[in-house]
């Protein structure tokens, strides 16, 4: 049996880690890690969690990292540079937070406007998006965990970019992105009355932090530079992210790529050409459904991907790179089937 902890465990994505943890038959929670909430048991905050035996909330400094073989950081960006930067040098960690994600120390300043506190960790780090950094993963000590529309986005496009297939100056990727994703405290425009009934775009002008992770990683498979047209959108939902990429490229031959690309992979679903997916059919599950549709103009095409923020988009992407790191079965509390309806 494995010993977890769970930095930022008051949060969303700590308590889906949580969840998934719980049915996991080779790790067992130890320590779980809040700021606010600290000293509060999980059945006062996760009321849905009552039924589980798990440590109370404890402040980072409370937790013996030295009984810990890895730990999970569900902690805001910033927080996270800051708290790993202090945990043992020797600790496997898993970091949901955007810390870790970018590469250069410039591209990072340049997308959250600061410099980085941890550059010695930031270095050694690996890009979490487990379908293309399988190998790394394993020999990992510290994974950065992808941004959720980041993963979205990569899963549509990345096979489709490194084979050549599309115009790489012509992909536009419109986004939509649940409520769950802006994490859970308290903002304005998240309350019931001013997100129901209505959605709107935002980081409009290709000024969302996101657009870090595709520039790095689209521009790396390509060896050229890559810039997509990118839009995200908050829409009155909890759970899922749908990104709908234009791009200029054969259908059947998209097709063909995407379904060799992922034949062998257990959480990605490439669709019968013409289907598209929808966020109801991956809910709660750590499942990722793309689907390709021939333009009516010639010489277009739409792929669309849909995968649940909360698990395919972080925290089931970290348990099955934490299952990777630990040499355990990688699809181990995973494979659980979508919520539906
Ligand atoms: N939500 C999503 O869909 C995704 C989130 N992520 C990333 O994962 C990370 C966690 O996100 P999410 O769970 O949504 O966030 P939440 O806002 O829901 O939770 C944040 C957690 O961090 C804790 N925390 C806040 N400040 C501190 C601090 N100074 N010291 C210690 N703990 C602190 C909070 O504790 P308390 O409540 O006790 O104060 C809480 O447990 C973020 O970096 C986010 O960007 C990545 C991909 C998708
Ligand atoms: C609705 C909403 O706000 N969604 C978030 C998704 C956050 C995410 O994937 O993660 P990181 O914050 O870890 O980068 C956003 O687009 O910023």
């Amino acid at each position: 049996m494995y010993n977890i902890a769970i930095l930022g465990a008051s949060g969303y994505t700590g308590a889906e880690l949580i969840r998934l943890i719980s049915g996991h038959s080779s790790m067992k929670i130890r320590a779980l890690g809040g700021n606010s909430k600290a000293g509060q048991s999980m059945a006062e905050v996760f009321p849905h969690l009552r039924h589980l035996d798990l440590p109370a909330l404890v402040t980072i400094e409370d937790i013996d990292f030295s009984q810990i073989d890895l730990c999970f950081c569900a902690l805001p960006h910033k927080t996270s540079q800051e708290v790993i930067a202090k945990l043992p040098a020797d600790l496997k960690i898993v970091d949901l937070s955007a810390d870790f994600r970018l590469r250069d120390p410039e591209a990072y300043k340049k997308w959250y406007g600061n410099d980085h506190a941890a550059l010695d960790q930031q270095g050694e780090a690996v890009y979490g998006l487990t379908e293309f950094y399988r190998e790394e993963i394993k020999n990992a000590r510290l994974v950065a965990g992808t941004g959720c529309n980041a993963a979205t986005g990569q899963f549509a496009l990345r096979p489709l970019i490194a084979a050549g297939l599309i115009d790489l100056d012509e992909i536009i990727m419109d986004l939509k992105c649940a409520v769950s994703g802006a994490g859970r405290s308290l903002k304005e425009n998240l309350l019931h009355a001013e997100l129901s009934e209505g959605y709107h775009a935002y980081a409009i002008g290709g000024t969302h932090r996101h657009l870090g992770e595709f520039d790095q990683e689209f521009s790396a498979v390509a060896g050229r530079p890559v810039k997509v047209q990118f839009t995200p959108h908050l829409v009155p939902a909890n759970r899922g992210i749908l990104a709908t990429c234009y791009v200029k490229g054969d259908a059947q031959e998209i097709q063909a790529e995407l379904e060799k690309t992922y034949a062998d992979e257990p959480f990605i679903e490439v669709l019968p050409l013409g289907e598209a997916p929808s966020t109801r059919h991956i809910r709660g599950s750590n499942f990722c459904h793309i689907g390709v549709v021939q333009d009516r103009i010639a010489g277009r095409a739409i792929v669309v991907a849909a995968l649940d923020n909360l698990t395919k988009g972080s925290s089931g992407q970290a348990l099955q790179n934490a299952n990777l790191m630990l040499n355990i079965a990688e699809t181990e509390g995973l494979m659980m089937a979508p919520l539906f309806p």
